[in-house]
């Protein structure tokens, strides 16, 4: 039944292994093992049900489409009811399933949906890996509800510590039913999103942080992003190119220098995540190995690439 995605070992998986940073979840929750042979050990399933967002970062474009293979992009839209569902089937097709994971196509903290589906899936399934990915704007208020819906892994994007930069990556937010713009939306952006780190670390989760690295305008500021989050108490860093899209189109995608001179600023703060797909909202399998989209919805989803971004 497996669907694998390429024959050959990638390249992601062939590089040096390091040594695991979470103990308890190498092997057994793909973005939060550190080595390669964790990172290739368990599958994990994205139920695309965040509907809309609530900040409006300028290099994201959500979509619906069967071929793009980045994050924001699913083929549909699941309810929490259709959720469950999916997980139900998926476990009866995927055999190393062990994380079920909500990010996307948009803030699952924005609307109920992603929580009221955690706690539906934790109620029936409690031995299964529930993970979130947020922008953190909502995390001081609904940090709680995530924890006792059974979310144990977070990642939080965090691009960066200065309202003057954050202005530039996402000139508005919603917030408290108001808009925001510039550097107070950056400003409220990252106080909520440090305030939420703090409170989901002293909860006992475990935080991973995404920085999207972006040339000319937080490339040089990685370093103090990673200092910033590791004091609020999260645990690792991944830091992910820039797919150039939506208002940054104009960007060029990092370079390897830029990229690897990016980790080594991050790396004084923070161990950092090399693995990272830059995963659908609705991928199905071992990042970069097995895919099991069609089989789970039936329809004719390309396969996830064999290259890595990492
Ligand atoms: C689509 S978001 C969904 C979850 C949540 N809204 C968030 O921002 O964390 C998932 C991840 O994809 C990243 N992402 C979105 N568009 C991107 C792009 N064009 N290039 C690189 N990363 C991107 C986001 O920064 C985030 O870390
Ligand atoms: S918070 Fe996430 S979903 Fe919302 S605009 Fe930013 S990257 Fe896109």
């Amino acid at each position: 039944m497996s669907a694998p995605v390429s024959s050959a070992c990638p390249a992601h998986v062939m590089r040096a292994a390091g040594t695991p940073a979470f103990p308890d979840l190498e092997g057994k929750h793909p973005c939060f093992s550190t080595t390669a042979e964790g990172h290739a050990a368990a599958a994990r399933l994205h139920l695309p049900v965040a509907p809309g967002c609530n900040i409006a970062c300028a290099f994201c474009r959500r979509d619906f489409n069967r071929v793009e293979q980045r994050p924001g992009v699913a083929a549909r839209l699941l309810s929490p009811d259709e959720a469950v569902a999916t997980t139900e089937r998926a476990l009866a097709l995927v055999p190393n399933l062990a994380v079920v994971g909500i990010a996307g196509p948009g803030d699952p903290l924005a609307s109920d949906h992603a929580i009221e589906t955690f706690a539906r899936i934790h109620a029936r399934w409690p031995d299964l890996t529930l993970c979130v990915s947020t922008n953190g704007l909502m995390l001081p208020e609904r940090v709680d509800e995530l924890a006792a819906a059974g979310v144990a892994t977070l990642t939080v994007t965090v691009n960066s510590v200065d309202p003057e930069i954050q202005a530039h990556i996402t000139p508005k937010i919603a917030w408290r039913r108001k808009r925001v713009n510039g550097v107070e939306a950056g400003r409220r952006l990252i106080d909520n999103q440090l305030e939420g780190i703090a409170r989901a670390a002293a909860l006992g989760l475990t935080i991973k942080i995404n920085t999207v690295l972006i040339p000319t305008v937080n490339d040089h500021h990685i370093g103090a992003v990673a200092e910033a989050v590791a004091k609020a108490g999260a645990r690792m860093i991944n830091v992910i190119p820039l797919i150039p899209e939506h208002q940054l189109s104009h960007l060029k995608e990092p370079t390897f220098i830029e990229r690897h001179r990016a980790r080594v600023a991050a790396a004084k703060h923070l161990r950092v995540f090399t693995h990272c797909r830059r995963c659908r909202a609705d991928a199905v399998g071992v990042p970069g190995l097995t895919d099991f989209t069609r089989d789970l919805y039936g329809d004719d989803i390309q396969a996830e690439p064999t290259f890595s971004h990492g």
